[in-house]
């Protein structure tokens, strides 16, 4: 299963088409836009978020509720386009008093993009830039998403951190034990309330400084076969697909597997997840390998947690250079999210359904949801003899 979008922030749609997608899938319009509101929300988002209502309208691949196994497409509006008409017309002549970017914004695309692109305005780049690409891409992943959840697998995502506010216990053990319920209802998605109201302080003093933030997300999946993935080449390891799709999210800078960079603090003994029978099937007595040994998925819980840098657009700026004077400047301010860290999960969650899907397809067939699950259940019962 593979997804491409097209799109600018602030034109008239965002697009999406899902390839690669077997027939019969259930697809819910209720699920598929209670994700795209859980990725617009999140404390600390900017006023853009007012004008948006996100749904996903999918126009080709569906009937009557399933998947045809053709493409399926996606439109989800912008709202704010009737305010850009002039500033993004399509083939109109560009407005006289219109205002080009030249003040490019530290960690944001702007100058690189326009370097590459030998354009002589940051709006070229940064329309695409801007994630909000990613309401694409969580309308898209409607399609995994389902896929999934009739294979029995379960995503969900929560905020460990956000700049020094953090959850007093994020231990690998407790990491698959939270309720949707806790997560969802806490404006930052995090479980913790108490860590959620320092996160929000947090947020509050970041935007009355003019300053942005980042933190650490952590996706878990459970109700995953083992066996996804493989070791015989680079692109067959889960590990290394998981950790390219989630680095594919603007403004992503860490991913750990399991116990992450403390692993190679511990000794040997302190890591590896002990083998056990546990009424006749193999199971570990620990998961700090973060449900992937060898690049494969090991059945226990898949525990990923992701690192995002701070905001680029800060109301008080750093310091740029004008691209028409050369003089030193201040990088411009517009309009912009302090923290957008809650909603990054909820992508990253898109992230993970895409390759995962895509590893059971590999493993158990492409085409016919029937077929695929009669291959898995033959799968699961060869499984059972094993280990008795
Ligand atoms: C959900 C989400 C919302 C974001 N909102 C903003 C924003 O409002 N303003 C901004 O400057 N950057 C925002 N970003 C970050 C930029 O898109 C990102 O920093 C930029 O593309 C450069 O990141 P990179 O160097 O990792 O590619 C957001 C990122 C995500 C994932
Ligand atoms: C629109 C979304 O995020 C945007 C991501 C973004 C950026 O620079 O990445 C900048 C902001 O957009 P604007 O410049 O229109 O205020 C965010 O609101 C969204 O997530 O739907």
């Amino acid at each position: 299963m593979r997804y491409v979008t097209a799109g600018e922030s602030h034109g008239p749609c965002l697009t999406a088409i899902v390839s690669d997608v077997p027939a019969g899938i259930k697809i819910s319009e209720a699920n598929l836009n209670a994700d795209m509101a859980r990725r617009q929300a999140g404390y600390g988002r900017g006023d853009r978020m007012i004008i948006e209502k996100d749904t996903a309208r999918i126009t080709g691949g569906v009937r009557f509720g399933r998947t045809l196994g053709s493409p399926v497409s996606f439109v989800v509006e912008n709202r704010d386009w009737r305010n850009w008409t002039d500033r993004m017309a399509v083939f109109d002549a560009p407005p006289a008093d219109l205002q080009r970017e030249v003040t490019p914004r530290p960690g944001h695309a702007d100058l690189v993009g326009v370097m590459k692109t030998n354009s002589d305005d940051c709006r070229d780049i940064l329309e695409r830039a801007s994630a909000r690409e990613t309401a694409a891409r969580v309308a898209a992943s409607g399609i995994p998403r389902e896929f999934l959840a009739e294979l029995g697998v379960e995503i969900t995502s929560y905020v460990i951190s956000i700049g020094p506010a953090a959850m007093r216990n994020a231990d690998l053990a407790k990491a698959a034990s939270y309720s949707p319920l806790s997560i969802e209802s806490s404006p930052v998605r995090c479980p913790d309330e108490e860590a959620a109201e320092a996160m929000m302080r947090a947020i509050d003093r970041a935007k009355s400084q003019g300053e942005s933030l980042g933190g650490v997300f952590r996706v878990v999946v459970t109700g995953l076969v083992p066996g996804l993935g493989g070791y015989e080449q680079a692109n067959s390891r889960l590990t290394s697909r998981l950790g390219g799709a989630l680095f594919s999210i603007p403004a992503m800078k860490g991913v750990e597997f399991g116990l992450g960079f403390e692993a190679a603090r511990r000794p040997g003994s302190e890591v590896h997840d002990p083998i056990v029978l546990e009424g006749g099937a193999f199971a570990r007595t620990s998961n700090n390998a973060g449900g992937l040994e060898g690049g494969m998925t090991t059945g226990a819980p898949l525990v990923i947690t992701v690192a995002m840098k701070p905001i680029p657009t800060l109301m008080t700026p750093l310091g740029t250079v004008n691209l028409d004077t050369l003089e030193p400047v201040e990088a411009s301010k517009e309009r912009s999210d302090t923290c957008a860290v809650p909603a990054a999960a909820v992508v990253a969650e898109s992230e993970v359904a895409f390759v995962l899907a895509d590893a059971y397809q590999e493993k158990f067939g492409g085409d016919a949801m029937a077929d695929i699950k009669a291959s898995l259940a033959a799968y699961r019962e060869r499984l059972r003899t094993i280990s008795r």
